[in-house]
Formats: C-alpha cells, sequence, structure tokens
C-alpha cells in the first residue's frame, strides 16, 4: 500500500456509562480510495465514521492525515482537508440552493477570488447536476434533491477526503447507484457508511465490516463480503453468481423470506 493519507490507530470510543462503542479500531487509507464501513444496526459505524473525520475525539487511540494527527490541526485545516456529509443537516430552510453550496467555501475564504469562487461553486452544481434547482430553498427539497445538495457543497468545499453517512438513504434505487457513481467519478478520496451491500460490492475499493463496536473484516470487497462473513455479521447468505446476460459475475445477498401476511 502506498503511503496511507488516512491512518487510525487503537481507535476506542465509550459512551458516557462506559460502554465500547468502537473497540480498538486500525485503520489505513490510501488517497484515491473508497473506503465503505458497512455493519449492522448498531454496530459503530458513524461513531467511527466521525472520529475518522474528526467531529468526535476519541476515549483513545488516534487519527492521522499524513503524518499530522488530526487532533493537532486548526478547524480550518481541518475544514479545508475533511467535508462531512452526515445524516442531520438543517439550514435555514430559506438558503438558496446555491447559496447553500456556497457554504462548502467558507473555509478557504481568507484566499478570496471571487470569479474563481463562483466557478467553483458552478461546477459543484453542474457535477451533481443540480443546477436546474439552484435558486430554490433548501427547505423545499425533497430528500433525495436534499442530499444532492450536501454532497455538492461538500465537493465545492475542495477537501482531500470526503466523509458520507449513508448518503443515499433518501434514494431510490437508481439514484443510489448514480449518486456513488458520481462520487467515484470525483478521484478523491472517499470515506462512506453504507448499508446497501450491493453497492458497496460495486462502489467500494476497500470495505470495513464493523460488528459490536469491532472492525470484524477490513480488505477489498472480495476479501470481506465472503460467505463466512456475511453470514456472521448480517445472518443472510451471499452468492456469486454469472450475469445471465452479461459476461460479468453478480454479487447475490438473499434476504430472508418475509411471510406472507397472515
Ligand atoms: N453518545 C452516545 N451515548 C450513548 N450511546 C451512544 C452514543 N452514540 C451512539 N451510541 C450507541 O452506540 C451504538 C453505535 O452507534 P452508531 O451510531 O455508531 O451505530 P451505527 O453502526 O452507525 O448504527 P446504524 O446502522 O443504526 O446507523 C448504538 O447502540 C448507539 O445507540
Amino acid at each position: 500500500m502506498t503511503a496511507p493519507l488516512l491512518t487510525a490507530r487503537a481507535l476506542s470510543f465509550r459512551s458516557q456509562s462506559g460502554r465500547l462503542l468502537v473497540d480498538n479500531v486500525d485503520l489505513r487509507i490510501a488517497a484515491g480510495e473508497r473506503l465503505a464501513i458497512t455493519g449492522p444496526n448498531g454496530a459503530g459505524k458513524t461513531t467511527l465514521l466521525r472520529m475518522l473525520a474528526g467531529a468526535l475525539r476519541p476515549a483513545s487511540g488516534e487519527v492521522l492525515l499524513g503524518d499530522r494527527r488530526l487532533s493537532d490541526l486548526s478547524s480550518v485545516e481541518r475544514a479545508r482537508s475533511i467535508a462531512i456529509v452526515g445524516q442531520i443537516d438543517q439550514p435555514d430552510p430559506r438558503l438558496s440552493v446555491v447559496d447553500y453550496v456556497s457554504l462548502g467555501r467558507i473555509p478557504h475564504s481568507p484566499s478570496r477570488n471571487r470569479r474563481n469562487e463562483a466557478e467553483i461553486v458552478r461546477n459543484a452544481l453542474d457535477r451533481i447536476s443540480i443546477d436546474h434547482f439552484k435558486d430554490r430553498p433548501i427547505g423545499s427539497l425533497s430528500g433525495g434533491e436534499r442530499q444532492r445538495a450536501q454532497l455538492a457543497r461538500a465537493i465545492a468545499q475542495e477537501p482531500k477526503i470526503l466523509f458520507l453517512d449513508e448518503p443515499t438513504n433518501h434514494l431510490d434505487p437508481r439514484a443510489r447507484a448514480e449518486l456513488l457513481d458520481l462520487v467515484s467519478r470525483l478521484s478523491i478520496t472517499v470515506v462512506a457508511v453504507l448499508h446497501d451491500l450491493p453497492l458497496v460490492a460495486s462502489f467500494a475499493t476497500r470495505v470495513a465490516v464493523m460488528n459490536e463496536a469491532r472492525l470484524h473484516a477490513h480488505g477489498t470487497p472480495r476479501e470481506t463480503l465472503t460467505q463466512s462473513v456475511v453470514r456472521q455479521v448480517f445472518s443472510i447468505d451471499v452468492f456469486r453468481l454469472r450475469h445471465p446476460a452479461e459476461d460479468r459475475e453478480l454479487t447475490v445477498f438473499d434476504v430472508p423470506k418475509i411471510h406472507p401476511f397472515p
């Protein structure tokens, strides 16, 4: 592996009651990689993501960005390097989409060149294909549209690493694949919490499978989304089959049968 852009060493987090929510996690993320953090509900994925992004201070362990500890960076240095698209973002609903996306430029404001700034924002709107609703108030957007606006704001921030917490949860199946395709074309390092295993398999270059606060498996999708890991962690089966119409492999996650009513 080339020199990691982000390194987590023995990262742990405890709740106030003393429960371990993340237990001794080591990770190395190289520049250009797309790491998907997956695992069952409550496994510690968001807690881990927030520590990796510097939004939550670990109880023990450390995170390095390049060779610098994240905790030693100023908030401006951190904001120039790291963008987070989280699950909760409640901007003023009257803010127009273009003004909201412009907020991504705040960390860069000391070196402001107005024409250049406007160009970067326009570019972000264009890359996420939301320029047609750039003048609408944020409060009028659907969940999926809002998720796209959040991503455009993060792109306008021009970070080294983009952190996404369940970026597709409001999107329909096609829009999910399109959004992740778009993210993978940005050529930046991405760390994303994702539940949708087929999307994990096609989007991620590496996968971190969390289970009960621990890193259960870490590696390429093929190394981690194995029959034994998927069974043990998610209690479902995974099959790798030939696509019936195309010359490629299909990864099929076999969810349990839902009993018909009654
Ligand atoms: N500040 C906190 N205090 C106490 N418990 C917490 C705190 N934050 C998270 N938890 C608990 O820690 C566990 C892990 O939470 P986390 O949000 O990291 O899980 P997750 O894997 O992202 O879950 P999900 O898939 O449901 O979003 C959960 O049981 C959650 O209720």
